[in-house]
Order: structure tokens, then sequence, then C-alpha cells
């Protein structure tokens, strides 16, 4: 296709959406580049969802372990080496990115392993100097953390630097109240950190419905991990025997091994060339961008964490498709819909919920109906474990459409990804009633909820 261009696409960023959009747009015939300065499969497959979820898979071994004595067994001289599993962790993740860089050569991508910017409406420039242009430019450089401001900060790690550490920490601090905050929270504690989380407000996952984040807090609690709510950090110093002293608002000094910021994540927009060409964002740095991913200049899109829309892989690879469909594909163009998008938190236990609220739909729809079921799962009443899941329901209307489904729980996001169809495709309560149920499963309390 290409002509006075060197490449219909050239991509900036080989993360989710970035490679997505660059194999879909090459499978529909366009000439395309792109350039990764990191390495091939972004946040998600490098440092974000897959290993985390791997060392999510770990921890609970250590509750596994724990919990099987009740089912009659006995382990003898049980240990655990963070080493070992850190290096599997790595080397899955280097398999995983080779996949990922063979998808993009098998069809055709050229890749480059630079940084890149832009220097004229068409042109990108490489680290190395080279100079190329092409008719599209997609912008998929994703997010990097947010580094609060306060005395010695440069000594705090991020998440990136958590998958890398050398031991478990026996002492940790992680500052935010979020996903990662939370998730890394109870990988470390699982681990036999000493785990203390500190907020700066008096909220967890504040998107998230309160009965759930409670049942977490309390869950968290109960399992060690120890709070501080509207808490600022005033300075961390390090310490001449290793660690750090930790200075926090209205606490005293503490001695901890590791500090880690999980504050929220910022778009990576700095240094790209984007405002010298005049293209336009965001208080935060995102690119701005329409429904189709298109930014104010015409050739130039913006797929993924970038955007600051929604900051989960399955939207930025929705995002990146839609683009490449829509730019180089032979039917109209089609927007990604950002409605009801499932999500869910690996914690421990996790949470997974799609569309409203409690509060929300009350907020918006005015009367709703809230069913909810809390229960032990079997495994834990045989377990001898005090955990309780909570399932709630939050439906609208004579006809009961659900608008909300909520779950902390055991297995909750594998459960969450088949209910989510069912409120995204508009099912009412009488649906699920009258849903025979599977027994005995955790599961079965979405069709019983009363
Ligand atoms: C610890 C952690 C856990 C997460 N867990 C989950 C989860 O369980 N589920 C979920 O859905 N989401 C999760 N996320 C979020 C998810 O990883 C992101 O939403 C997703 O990766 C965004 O994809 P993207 O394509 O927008 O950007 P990215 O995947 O971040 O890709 C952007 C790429 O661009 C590159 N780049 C940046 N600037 C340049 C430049 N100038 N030149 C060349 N290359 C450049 C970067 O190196 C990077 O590889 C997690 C994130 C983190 C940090
Ligand atoms: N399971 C998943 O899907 C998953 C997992 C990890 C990350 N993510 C994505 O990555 C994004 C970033 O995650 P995150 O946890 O960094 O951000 P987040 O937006 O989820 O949470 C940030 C938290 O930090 C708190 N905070 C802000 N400034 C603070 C400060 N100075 N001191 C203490 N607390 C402070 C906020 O109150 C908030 O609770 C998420 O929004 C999410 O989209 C998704």
């Amino acid at each position: 296709m290409a002509d006075q261009y060197d490449y219909d696409l050239f991509t900036i960023g080989a993360g989710s959406g970035g490679v997505r959009a660059s194999r879909v747009a090459a499978a529909h015939g366009a000439k395309v580049a792109i350039a990764e300065e990191h390495r091939v499969g972004g946040t998600c497959v490098i440092r974000g969802c897959v290993p985390k979820k791997m060392l999510v898979y770990g921890a609970h071994f250590a509750e596994d372990l724990e919990d099987c004595q009740k089912f009659g067994w006995s382990i003898e001289g049980k240990s655990f080496d963070w080493k070992k599993l850190r290096d599997n962790v790595f080397d899955d993740v280097s398999r995983i990115e080779d996949a990922y860089t063979d998808t993009l050569e098998n069809h055709d991508v050229e890749i480059f392993k630079q940084t890149a910017k832009l220097t004229g409406p068409h042109e990108i420039t490489l680290e190395d100097g080279t100079k190329l242009t092409a008719k599209y430019i997609l912008i998929a450089t994703g997010a990097r953390p947010r580094m609060p401001e306060c005395q010695g900060a440069e000594h705090a790690i991020s998440s990136n630097e958590a998958f890398h550490l050398d031991d478990v920490p026996k002492k940790i601090v992680i500052a935010g109240g979020g996903y990662i905050a939370n998730e890394f929270a109870g990988i470390f504690n699982e681990f036999g950190s000493r785990v203390t989380i500190v907020n700066r407000g008096d909220t967890l996952l504040r998107q998230y419905d309160e009965a759930v984040r409670d049942r977490l807090l309390q869950i968290s609690i109960t399992k060690g991990i120890e709070f501080k709510f509207n808490t600022i950090f005033e300075y961390i110093k390090p310490c001449d025997d290793g660690g750090y002293f930790v200075k926090m608002s209205d606490c005293d000094e503490v001695k901890v091994d590791v500090v880690m910021f999980a504050v929220g994540r910022i778009p990576n927009t700095g240094g790209l060339g984007l405002e010298d060409i005049g293209v336009e964002l965001g208080e935060k740095g995102e690119v701005v961008v329409d429904r189709f991913s298109k930014t104010n200049l015409d050739h130039i899109y913006a797929v993924g964490d970038v955007t600051d829309r929604v900051q989960l892989t399955p939207v930025a690879i929705r995002e990146g498709q839609a683009f490449a469909d829509s730019v180089f594909g032979p039917n109209d163009p089609v927007a990604v819909d950002h409605s009801c998008i499932p999500s869910a938190v690996f914690s421990h236990p996790p949470i997974a919920a799609v569309g409203m609220t409690e509060g929300e739909a009350k907020n918006s729809l005015g009367s709703v109906k809230v069913y909810q079921s809390d229960f032990r799962a079997m495994k834990n009443v045989v377990a001898g474990r005090n955990e309780r899941s909570l399932f709630k329901m939050i439906c609208e209307g004579d006809n009961e459409r659900i608008v909300g489904i909520h779950m902390i729980s055991p297995e909750a996001p594998e459960m969450m990804q088949a209910a989510a169809i069912a409120v995204k495709a508009g099912l009412t309560k009488a649906d699920f009633d009258a849903t025979t149920a599977i027994h005995p499963t955790m599961a079965e309390e979405l069709v019983l909820m009363r």
C-alpha cells in the first residue's frame, strides 16, 4: 500500500494495544513497522498482568499448604524459594515475549527495538537518528508508575522493580489503595512479609462496590496486612545497615526493607514530540482521542493506557483491533464500546465486578433491588478458614434487568467472565433464576441469590 511514505502504519509501543493493532493492520495488507524501547509485549506481558498473576498463584500455595492438613495431608519440611519462583516467572515472560515477536514477524511487521519520537506530522525519528515516514501513526506507548514527591522518594520502588527483588522483604510499606497495592500486599503477605498499606484517602479500590471492598479490608486485616488511611509519607531515609527509616503523617518513624509506590500510572507522552506537531493532550498528559481512537490530527491515532480511558489489557487490545479494522479493513469504522467492562482485582481473595455498584445504581437509577449471597466456600469450611464470600446482584426496574454483579470470593474472576456476558446482554434476575444450579459449586450462588 505504502507509496510516498516508508510505511502505511508506524506504531510506537509494542504492548497489548500496539501489537494487536500492528498485526491486524498487516493482516489487512498494510506495510507496518513498530518501535519498542524496552521489550516486546509491553507492561502486561513483561511487568504487569502476566508475571503478577504467576506470583499470585505462587503466593496462594501458602494457604493451600496450610489448609491441606485439614484434608488429611501432612507436608514435612515445606519451604519457599523466592528466587526460584522469580526466575521461573522471568523464563515464562521471555517465552511469551518471543511468541509476540514471532507473531509480528510472521505478519511482516518490521520491529525497531529503539525509542521513537515524532519529528514531523508523518515523520518518526528513532534513537539512532534514523528517520522514517508513515501515512498513519499509532501512539500505543502505555503508562508508567507515578512516583509521588516526598523526601527520599528515589529510594522507593514501583511495581516494575517488585518483580526483580533479590529477596522477599521482611517488612514492606506499600503506598496506594488501588489494584497494585492490594494485589502486591496479598502476594508479599502470603510469602511471609509484614505488609503495611498506606493510603492517602480513606477508601480502598474506590470504583468497586462498598460492601465488597469492606469485605476485602476485613479479610486482609485478619490475614495480617496492616492499613493506614489518610496518611502520607514525610520522608524515606536509607539506614546504614540496609533498609529504610520511613516517617508517615501521625505515625512514629518505622524501619522497613522496601517502600513501594502504587499510586496510579501516568500516560507515556513525554518526549514523544506530540505537542510539537499539534496533537492535543489532556490534563494528565494523555492523548485525547475520539470514539475511533483518532486524535485531533486525522492520521494520528492512540490506543491503550496512553489515552487514559480504561487502563486494562483487554481494553487496549480491543482499541488496537478496532483502530486497525477501521483504518485498514474493508468495513465501516468501528468504535469500542467502553460500557459494562468486567474487571478483577487479584487480591487474596480476589474481587471481580461488572456494571454499576449499588451506590452508582441508586444515584443514577433511583430505586434498585439488590440481591446478595454471603457464604463460606465449602473448601474454607473444611479447612477451618473463617473467610466468607460475598456476591451482590444489582437490578433495575420492574423486570429486574441486572445492571451490576459484584463478587469477592475464591475464583471470583473466573466466575465473573461468564456472568458478565449475561449482564452485557441485558438479562434479568428471572433469567438467572430460570437457570439450574451446578451443585456443589460457589458459582451456583449466582442463580440462587435472595
Ligand atoms: C503491575 C501491573 C499489573 C497489571 N495487571 C493487570 C491485570 O491483571 N489485568 C489487566 O487487564 N490489566 C492489568 N494491568 C494493566 C495493563 O498492563 C495495561 O492496561 C496494558 O498493558 C496497557 O497496554 P498498552 O498497549 O496501552 O501499553 P503497554 O503494554 O504499557 O505498552 C506500551 C509499550 O510502549 C513502549 N514505549 C513507550 N514509549 C516508547 C517510545 N517512545 N518508543 C518506543 N517504545 C515506547 C513501552 O516500553 C511499552 O512496552 C496491570 C498493570 C500493572 C502495572
Ligand atoms: N487486576 C487488574 O486489572 C489491574 C492490576 C494492576 C493494575 N491495573 C491497572 O493499572 C492502573 C494503576 O494501578 P494502581 O494501583 O497504581 O492505581 P489505582 O488508580 O488503582 O490506585 C491508586 C491508589 O493510590 C492512592 N494514592 C494516590 N496518591 C497517593 C499517595 N501519594 N500516597 C498514598 N496513596 C495514594 C489512591 O487513593 C488510590 O487508592 C489501575 O488503575 C488499573 O487500571 C489493573
